[in-house]
């Protein structure tokens, strides 16, 4: 099983003075933490990362020798893109890819192995999603509610997300920029499964999520 890593964001929401993705967190980078969990899942033998175009070697460094570094482009499905043209080279015969993002890096190791679980069983485009707890709205250009979705039928979606090749690499192809693989896939006609997610698998996004995972970090110690 390949994965591929989209790590070559900016992070502006965090507005750390680095890339996102190579800022520590308790001592280890966010990279490193992400890419030790698909290692640990025990279901994947090629990892692709895809770092900013000036950090390929820093992210290098950070990593176990046999995980392949790239470089990313502007926009996530950019970045994807590049790591999917990598891991094609890499891994010519491969049924199955992952995408995960560098910024869940507290995901546990046994949900990287459900979505390859359903992946197995025959899906062909396999999410992790939760419920969603609060109530979400929908609001006009000038924040004016226009609308209350149903709740039970909404979802909040994570990585690892996971298709067969085939799949993304067609939903990408010359597709418009989208933050989420899977949307493409939608948009593209196929069926998309989901799995639980977890709660550990969420986003670190902003200064608060980093600090929510230190916090985690040391509860889970
Ligand atoms: N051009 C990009 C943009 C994003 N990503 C990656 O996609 C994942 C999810 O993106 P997000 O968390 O939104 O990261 P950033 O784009 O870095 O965040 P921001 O929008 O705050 O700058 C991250 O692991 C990020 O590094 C990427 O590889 N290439
Ligand atoms: C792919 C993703 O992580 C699914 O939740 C998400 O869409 C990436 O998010 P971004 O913050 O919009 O880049």
């Amino acid at each position: 099983m390949v994965a591929v890593v989209p790590a070559a964001g900016r992070g502006l929401r965090l507005g750390a003075d680095t890339a996102k993705a190579l800022v520590p967190l308790r001592g280890v980078t966010l990279l490193r933490r992400c890419v030790d969990g698909l290692l640990d899942s025990g279901v994947v033998d090629l990892v692709v990362v895809v770092a900013p175009a000036e950090l390929v070697e820093t992210a290098r460094a950070e990593l176990p020798p046999e995980v392949v570094v790239v470089p990313g482009g502007l926009e996530r499905s950019d970045s994807v893109r590049a790591g999917l043209d990598e891991a094609a080279r890499r891994a010519p015969g491969a049924e199955h890819v992952l995408v995960h993002d560098a910024a869940r890096a507290l995901t546990p190791a046994a949900l990287v192995g459900d979505v390859v679980a359903a992946l197995r069983a025959g899906a062909v485009a396999v999410v992790p999603a939760l419920p969603v707890t609060d109530t979400i709205k929908a609001v006009d250009a000038a924040g004016v509610v226009t609308g209350t979705p149903e709740r039970a039928s909404l979802r909040a979606v994570q990585t690892p997300q996971g298709f067969t090749v085939e799949v993304l690499r067609a939903a990408h192809a010359g597709a418009l920029a989208a933050t989420d693989d899977a949307a493409l896939v939608e948009r593209a006609g196929s069926t998309v499964h989901t799995v639980p997610g977890h709660p550990l698998a969420f986003k670190i996004t902003t200064a608060t999520d980093l600090a929510l995972a230190a916090v985690l970090l040391e509860g889970l110690a």
